[in-house]
């Protein structure tokens, strides 16, 4: 029977990655991604600018939206200090099923909770059920027409504090241009937009990162 791109991309992690070496995962789905088939991971070239705002942030606590197979999950709990905890919202039963193979093999399992549902209904819960009191950092990167309500939603929620980041993909490829448009005139955060690609290809596509301001 067929398997799908994301088996595909877990069978090539567990083929060419060493298990337990997350870099070496990154390595092996950018490579499948550049010569076998296109994913939409944030990939190579948009996850350095990733892997220098995680450095520069050093978060103790990290909210991922939109795990699809977990690599930029893997890209970013490879750099936290040891008891910081990642939160990674992904509500396809199937590509969390993959990202949770892929974590694994990367020997992150204890940095990176996977919870499978949808952000509208997990981020109200975020207090409750994980005891989190505000992230340090947001990795948005699901449905682009999520990015605004998903943050006003944060907002609302209390999760942002006086100098939370917020990291999202694709500001101009598929773009966000509701998201943008917010972010940039409101007189509560501070972005930088970093120009890049769209992974894997020549196409124009950048990191928009944001400050909150409280
Ligand atoms: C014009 C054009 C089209 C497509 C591209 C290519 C391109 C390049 C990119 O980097 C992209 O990130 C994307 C993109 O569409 N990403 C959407 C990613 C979704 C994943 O997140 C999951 N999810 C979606 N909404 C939610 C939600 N609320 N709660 C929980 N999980 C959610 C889904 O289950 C998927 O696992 C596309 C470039 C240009
Ligand atoms: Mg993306």
């Amino acid at each position: 029977t067929q398997t799908t791109r994301p088996q595909r991309m877990l069978a090539a992690v567990q083929k060419n990655a060493t298990r337990g070496d997350p870099r070496s995962v990154v390595k092996a789905i950018d490579q499948f991604c550049r010569q076998k088939e296109w994913a939409m991971n944030v990939g190579d070239e948009k996850g350095c600018i990733l892997d220098s705002v995680v450095t520069e942030v050093n978060p103790a606590t990290v909210l991922e939206l939109g795990t699809y197979c977990g690599y930029s999950t893997v890209r970013i709990a490879s750099l936290l200090p040891p008891d910081a905890k990642l939160i990674t919202l992904e509500f396809n039963p199937h590509n969390a099923a993959i990202a949770r193979q892929v974590i694994a093999w990367a020997g992150l399992g204890d940095k990176i909770q996977l919870v499978e549902g949808a952000s509208g209904d997990w981020i109200p819960k975020m207090k409750e059920k994980f005891g989190i009191e505000t992230f340090d950092l947001v990795f948005l990167d699901h449905w682009k027409d999520r990015y605004l309500p998903d943050t006003k939603l944060m907002e609302e929620c209390g999760l942002l504090r006086k100098g939370s980041i917020l990291l999202a993909d694709n500001v101009i490829s598929p773009g966000t241009p509701d998201y943008l448009e917010y972010i940039r005139n409101s007189p509560r955060y501070k972005s930088q937009y970093f120009r890049s690609h769209l992974e894997y290809t020549k196409a124009e596509d950048g990191l928009e990162k944001s400050v909150f301001l409280g």
